[in-house]
């Protein structure tokens, strides 16, 4: 550590305990500062042992990466008005925390990452027992990477009766230990597989579409679990770093609540807001990648122009233009979606962008948008009632926003798909589709085969 950061630091914890006994309450520090380089996988990797859990962030374009360790804060909300819950906790936090931040880069300081389930009027399973509705963690220390540069973050807690003494040499000693080289455990291998009711998620589709004929319904996105068995204890940090590896285009996230990690690599940005610019996707569409340029060609061409899938991908763009038009100006969307190219598949692909009005929020926009007709359907109340009543699965933070706020009004939250709830030796993986009128069951169960492939594979269950 430079030897001024750690007097600053001092001295902000002086400051700190100060203002803990002065308000007879407890105080949050948040102190950054530039560190040398380090990966932000070993980081995580360092921190398994601090309470709280560990937080993981991989933006898309790789210009931006988060590893946290421990919780400072936990933020936590429930039932319809979450959003507006946690705004409120969010802003009072950030009213009375000391923040020491020189850096003010995207990231930095006091930042909140979490997520939300899928549908919180859905009763819980023991699927998700160690993830409440909605929850947002400030992490004890957390590295920031941001356009190649590395910043620590230290949020700190501190009691009126706390010695600044102690706190400081309990910083020096996790801060030092979190930023220390090391070398990543064994990634896991899969030793069984198995589909959980694959015929009769068939025959929900089937259903799904006899509905959507009768009316009423365009759309409603169908999703099923794939449940695997680890030959071991699944340690995350390595398939972390497989998923950067591998998955290009793609956020990679990961929040550890508890014995369970959800991670997963997702190509489906719901919102990023910086300096009031925002930015939304509409993927929607799918198809394989071909094994030699000519095929991936004709694939990508024939996904182009087909009709069901650019019906599936029409009803995303007329939703999210819909809902980023109420709260911004500026509105700018493509008239033609693009390919969007994965590893192991390719979506259409409508970028939106826009000037977001004075006084709202990104929580204000992601509350908005989820679910987006690429997770629920449309109309969103008529297809969310329909996966609620009809679909087996307990979706949990599957399929719901993911992702991280600032104290600057910054932020980007994705869709959490292509994931998976690690829970030691074995794990359960999720994959959905969007089942419209055309919609074969057959072809939409191999569909959703193919989504499971990024994780699988980092999972050690397939090449
Ligand atoms: C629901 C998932 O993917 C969504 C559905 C898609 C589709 O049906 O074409 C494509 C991308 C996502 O918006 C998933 O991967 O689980
Ligand atoms: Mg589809």
């Amino acid at each position: 550590m430079i030897q001024t950061e750690l007097k600053e630091l001092g001295l902000a914890v002086e400051e700190a305990v100060t203002a803990a006994r002065s308000k007879q309450d407890s105080q949050l520090l948040s102190f950054t500062e530039p560190v040398p380089a380090i990966d932000p996988i070993s980081f995580f990797a360092n921190g398994f042992s601090f309470d709280g859990g560990r937080i993981f962030w991989g933006n898309a374009a790789g210009s931006l990466m988060l590893a946290g360790a421990g919780e400072a804060c936990a933020l936590t909300a429930s039932g319809n008005n979450r959003f507006e819950q946690m705004e409120s906790k969010w802003k009072k936090i950030i009213q009375e925390a000391i923040i020491h931040n020189p850096q003010r880069k995207p990231g930095t300081g006091p930042i909140a990452f979490g997520g939300f389930s899928f549908d919180p009027a859905k009763p819980v399973t023991s699927l998700w027992k160690s993830f409440p509705d909605s929850k947002l963690r400030i992490p004890a220390y957390l590295l920031t990477v941001v356009n190649g540069k590395h910043y620590l973050t230290s949020n700190i807690v501190v009691n009126q009766d706390d010695r600044s003494a102690d706190i400081e040499q309990r910083l020096e000693k996790e801060r030092r230990l979190l930023l220390s080289a090391t070398t990543l455990p064994d990634g896991p291998f899969v030793s069984s597989k198995s589909e959980v009711e694959p015929l009769a998620w068939k025959q929900l589709v089937r259903q799904a579409t006899e509905t959507i004929k009768q009316g009423g319904t365009e759309k409603i996105v169908l999703a099923r679990e794939l449940r695997v068995q680890f030959s071991d204890k699944a340690n995350v940090a390595p398939v972390l770093n497989a998923l950067t590896d591998s998955q290009t285009n793609s956020y990679i996230f990961a929040f550890e609540n508890g014995d369970d990690c959800f991670l997963g690599a997702t190509p489906e940005r719901l919102v990023k807001i910086e300096d009031k610019k925002l930015l939304s996707t509409c993927l929607a569409g799918t198809a394989p990648r071909g094994i030699t340029e000519a095929e991936d060609n004709r694939i990508g061409q024939q996904l182009l122009t087909d009709k069901k899938n650019r019906s599936e991908h029409q009803f995303v763009v007329e939703m999210i233009k819909k809902a980023v038009s109420a709260c911004c100006e500026q509105v700018r969307v493509p008239d033609e979606p693009v390919l969007y190219p994965l590893k192991n598949l390719q979506h259409l692909y409508t970028p939106v962008e826009a000037v977001l009005h004075d006084g709202y929020t990104i929580l204000d926009i992601v509350k908005q948008l989820h679910p987006t007709p690429a997770l629920g359907g449309l109309p969103s109340e008529e297809s969310v009632a329909f996966i609620r009543e009809h679909e087996h699965l307990d979706r949990g933070w599957y399929g719901a926003p993911i992702g991280w706020l600032d104290a600057f009004q910054n932020g980007e939250f994705a869709v959490a798909i292509r994931s998976a709830l690690i829970q030691g030796d074995h794990a359960s993986l999720f994959a959905g589709c969007g089942v419209v009128k055309d919609s074969n069951p057959e072809e939409e169960y191999q569909e959703t085969n193919i989504k499971f492939t990024p994780i699988l594979s980092v999972l050690g269950g397939q090449s």
